[in-house]
């Protein structure tokens, strides 16, 4: 795949994504390896339902940055790509956004893990198990994004998550994928999870059940 075509392909990802209401307000990024040693990623701030390819800006696995159309800023968040695509070599594209779904879910952590319920559709994301019981990590929020970085690559380093993503408390899920459709079921899949547990608390029942 050319490279201006990955570009084109996370656009209409990035778009869909915003019509779903997690990219509201220019809020997540989106990136995809190009090379082995450089990725796409979103530049700064920009509205996710109207990217076009002078909206990516090329960066290494050291966050320089390679090639950025009329001086685009690189996604503030960048570091956080950086940090996965160095810990996990099958990631080659990663999603981020800001679902309320999300958002809430991080709210029924328990110490810094998210119980997922044990629905056949975690097969989607790896898990072959019937009686799964899968912890997503969730990683404390900070302003200073390079803190959060850390703190994944701190907990990377000790394990890799069980499933392709992990949430940012207060902020948002972010999850990767080996090419753009995996990607793409990955966040779908975890998105339908945090539906699922939003609803289940709101009805009280348990999870397990
Ligand atoms: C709507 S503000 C959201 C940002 O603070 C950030 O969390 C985000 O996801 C987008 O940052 P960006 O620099 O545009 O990639
Ligand atoms: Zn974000």
């Amino acid at each position: 795949m050319h490279h201006e075509d990955l570009r084109q392909e996370l656009a209409l990802a990035a778009r869909s994504f915003y019509e779903r209401g997690w990219m509201l307000g220019t809020a997540g990024n989106l990136s995809a390896r190009m090379a082995e040693e450089a990725f796409w990623i979103t530049a700064s701030g920009r509205p996710k339902d109207l990217l076009d390819t002078e909206d990516f800006v090329s960066v290494n696995l050291q966050g320089e940055v390679l090639l950025a159309p009329g001086g685009r800023k690189p996604s503030a968040e960048t570091s956080i790509h950086q940090v996965i695509y160095q810990h996990i070599p099958e990631a080659r594209v990663i999603f981020h956004v800001h679902s309320i779904e999300a958002n809430l879910c991080g709210h029924f952590a328990r110490n810094g893990q998210l119980r997922l319920p044990p629905l056949e559709m975690l097969k989607g994301l790896g898990v072959p198990d019937a009686e799964p019981e899968i912890d997503l990590p969730v990683f404390a929020n900070h302003q200073d994004v390079a803190r959060i970085a850390k703190d994944m690559d701190t907990a990377f380093t000790q394990a890799i998550p069980p499933v392709p993503g992990a949430l940012i408390h207060q902020h948002g899920v972010t999850a990767w994928g080996s090419d753009l459709l995996s990607a793409r079921h990955h966040l779908e899949l975890l998105e339908y999870c945090f539906r699922y547990l939003v609803q289940a608390k709101a009805l009280a029942i348990g999870v397990q059940a």
